[in-house]
């Protein structure tokens, strides 16, 4: 997903190495390793050293075994499966889209995660710490396995009211002007790959208006006129916008950054600061933190981790340390 483009590649703090921690693994040798890829992520440039990948991951000892996934339901049902089957890791290859759908699976599970980053964007990836070079990544998933050692992170638990089936997101979740520029590039056929976004953004941009949410925050309610809500376990998506700048995984919290209402010019003047995280600085820009968030507002189809997730109204909880990472 991109809701901007990298044109404005401005000083991009690092992030700080989050203090995770470490979780013993019990795995065995007897057990396998379970890899979902994504063959398409970050348009196809690294499928040339998939097989490398699998072959640093088999280091470990493991058999590795190439999950079946000829769409994205069928990943899902595959990866679910995998970690039902007792699998010693289930390793995403691709981007944040990818390892989006192997956190459904292993969300709250004692298996733990690999993650090869290989989309465009990778923000978990980079958030968490995980090597950025694929096969790096990979090296570091074998030794993890072989030294029985994992992370913890948190992760959010999304649900809509009344069920209890719950979308997981390790990243953000975009609620805003983002959410609304993505629900309009994905319904645009033309044109294709990036420049998408750009026209949905300034289509976006002619027709910006405030909405009233409703925001409650650890039971606290309050109506919030706003054009930018979004809610982060980590600080950034769409390739480096650190819009949760402050974000920390294993703090148990989840960060909440409220754009208030803002003049077009406002939010252009105010998107190139989002590489650095200093638009949090603008008087017009809130931050909060809480463990519960329950957000509503009309009209308003959220993006998780960059993908398509649940109309508001939902509610989203941190999880502490529901995900262990290992690599
Ligand atoms: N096996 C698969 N078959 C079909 N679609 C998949 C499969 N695996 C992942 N996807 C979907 O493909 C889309 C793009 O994947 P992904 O986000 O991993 O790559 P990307 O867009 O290049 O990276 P990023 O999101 O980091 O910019 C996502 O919506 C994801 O759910």
């Amino acid at each position: 997903m991109r809701w901007a483009r990298r044109h404005y590649a401005v000083a991009v703090a690092t992030p700080d190495a989050h203090a995770a921690a470490i979780r013993p693994l019990a795995v065995t040798l007897d057990q396998s390793v379970a890899v979902l890829a994504n063959p398409s992520a970050g348009r196809g440039r690294h499928a040339g050293t998939f097989d490398e990948v699998l072959q640093r991951l088999r280091a470990a000892g493991h058999a590795v075994r190439v999950l079946d996934t000829p769409s994205r339901d069928a990943a899902l049902a595959a990866a679910r499966e995998a970690v039902h089957d007792g699998v010693a890791a289930l390793v995403a290859v691709g981007g944040d889209g990818t390892m989006h759908l192997a956190l459904q699976a292993v969300a709250g599970t004692s298996t733990p995660l690999g993650v090869v980053p290989a989309g465009t964007g990778n923000d978990f990836a980079t958030e968490v710490g995980v090597p950025t070079d694929p096969l790096a990544a990979a090296a570091a998933i074998a030794r993890g396995l072989a030294a029985g050692q994992g992370r913890a992170f948190d992760l959010a638990r999304m649900t809509a009211p009344g069920s209890t089936d719950p979308t997981w997101f390790g990243a953000v979740l975009g609620a805003g002007f983002d959410a609304v520029v993505n629900e309009r590039a994905n319904r645009m056929r033309w044109p294709r790959g990036p420049r998408r976004y750009d026209v949905a953004i300034m289509a976006e941009l002619a027709r910006l208006r405030a909405r009233t949410y409703s925001v409650t925050l650890d039971g606290v309610a309050s109506e919030e006129p706003a054009i930018l809500v979004a809610v982060g376990n980590t600080a950034s998506y769409g390739g480096g916008l650190r819009v949760c700048p402050d974000a920390d995984p294993t703090d148990g919290l989840l960060d909440v950054v409220i754009g208030r209402p803002m003049s077009r010019w406002t939010v252009t003047r105010l998107k190139p600061r989002l590489y650095a995280g200093t638009h949090v600085n603008d008087p017009l820009v809130v931050q909060h933190r809480a463990r519960e968030v329950v957000l509503a507002a009309e009209g308003i189809t959220t993006y998780a981790d960059g993908e398509r997730a649940l109309p508001l109204p939902v509610s989203i909880t941190a999880v502490p340390g529901a995900l262990t990472l290992v690599g």
